[in-house]
């Protein structure tokens, strides 16, 4: 078997004796019911995932900023050139971030892995190497990956998860770095959820206007030459793994698919993962389509101003934790998610309940 069908073999869905367990708990406490909101919701999805209540608290977390380059940059779909991807791989590994900063905030490590960037990195600590291509193909004009290329991404994905786990981290955050790398983030979503390119299409990291309305066009464009714009909502490439796959190939990026596996890896471990902006929801699609139980091991960390994201997250049926308009990647929102993750699960350990602390329930 490879590493990505026992990956797959191994995903099961949240636990229901301990979601049962933990809602009950949840009741139970010094609070009036509901009253602690989402955050409710968050400390039984960590039951349902850790397979018991109370759950652990999710810490230290562990972020992996994947990165990588696309072909259709080519297209003038971003501001930026190119060579900012390797830059900001650089100002990460110097630990010069805005992801730096937040991750010395919330006290998580932080791993850089090239897959994908297109052009060869020196050796840093903090770095793992695990390039696949020098970039993506344009994927106006054709596939972005061949098959194999994709599930190498995906399974450099899970390696990182599963070392990040082996070395200690009871939670896993999402971090891209790609420039472009929104436009293939459009393109997902429109082939995983059937919506149109013009709903899920945004302005990345600030285009005018006019290349919006390029962008547009390159999505659209993407899905006619992959033959992926003519099928029914959400199956617009087809139903099952190998068509989630196909379309993963066909118009993701090289970091799409290795958050997917990333998302995979913890799913099969069983250890929450923190989706960061739409590059991770984009991904998580993939994710999902591959292994639908999956969704159950995520949180959606925030929402980021990316209008594709919101659908995205509707389609997975998660509820961001955040919403501060944040629109930079990197892992950003996702970090600043967590202490609000571990406080939900701490609820659950710490609470008095009404029976401990003598404290009178409402009238019946
Ligand atoms: O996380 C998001 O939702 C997000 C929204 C807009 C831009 N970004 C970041 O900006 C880069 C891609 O933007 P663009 O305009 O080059 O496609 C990439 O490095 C992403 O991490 C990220
Ligand atoms: C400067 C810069 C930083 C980023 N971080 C994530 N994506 C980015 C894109 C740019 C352009």
């Amino acid at each position: 078997m490879t590493t990505l069908e026992q990956t797959l073999a191994e995903i099961r869905p949240a636990d229901p004796d301990a979601v049962a367990e933990a809602r009950a708990h949840q009741d139970r406490l010094t609070k009036p019911r509901g009253a602690l909101g989402a955050l409710e919701e968050v400390a039984v999805r960590l039951a349902g995932i850790a397979a018991v209540s109370p759950p652990p608290i999710p810490e230290p977390a562990a972020l992996a900023i994947f990165a990588a380059d696309h072909g259709v940059h080519a297209q003038g779909v971003s501001p930026w050139p190119q060579e900012v991807t390797r830059q900001m791989v650089a100002n990460f590994l110097a630990g010069g971030a805005v992801a730096n900063a937040f991750a010395n905030q919330v006290g998580a490590a932080v791993t850089v892995v090239d897959v994908g960037v297109a052009a060869d990195l020196p050796p840093a600590p903090g770095l793992v190497v695990d390039k696949v291509a020098y970039g993506t193909a344009d994927l106006s004009q054709g596939p972005a990956m061949t098959g194999r290329q994709a599930v190498s991404a995906l399974e450099a994905g899970i390696a990182v998860a599963r070392r990040l786990v082996g070395q200690g981290a009871r939670c896993l955050v999402t971090g891209d770095m790609g420039i472009a790398n929104t436009t293939a983030s459009a393109a997902l979503i429109c082939a995983f959820t059937g919506r149109d390119a013009a709903e899920v299409t945004g302005r990345g990291t600030g285009v005018d206007d006019e290349t919006l309305t390029r962008k547009v066009e390159v999505v659209r464009r993407a899905l006619r030459v992959n033959g992926l714009s003519d099928g029914p909502a959400g199956t617009a490439g087809g139903a099952g793994p190998e068509a989630a796959l196909r379309t993963l190939a066909a118009v993701g990026g090289l970091e799409h698919a290795a958050i997917a596996g990333f998302v995979l890896g913890a799913a099969a471990l069983r250890v929450p993962v923190i989706l960061d902006g739409v590059i991770a929801g984009s991904a998580a699609l993939a994710a999902a389509a591959l292994a639908p139980d999956a969704v159950d091991h995520c949180v959606a960390g925030h929402r980021s101003a990316e209008p594709g994201h919101a659908v995205a997250l509707a389609h997975l049926g998660l509820r961001p934790l955040v919403e501060l308009e944040l629109r930079l990647g990197e892992g950003t929102g996702g970090l600043l998610a967590h202490p609000l993750v571990c406080a939900a699960a701490r609820v659950m350990h710490e609470v008095a309940t009404f029976d401990s602390a003598g404290v009178t329930e409402k009238d019946a």
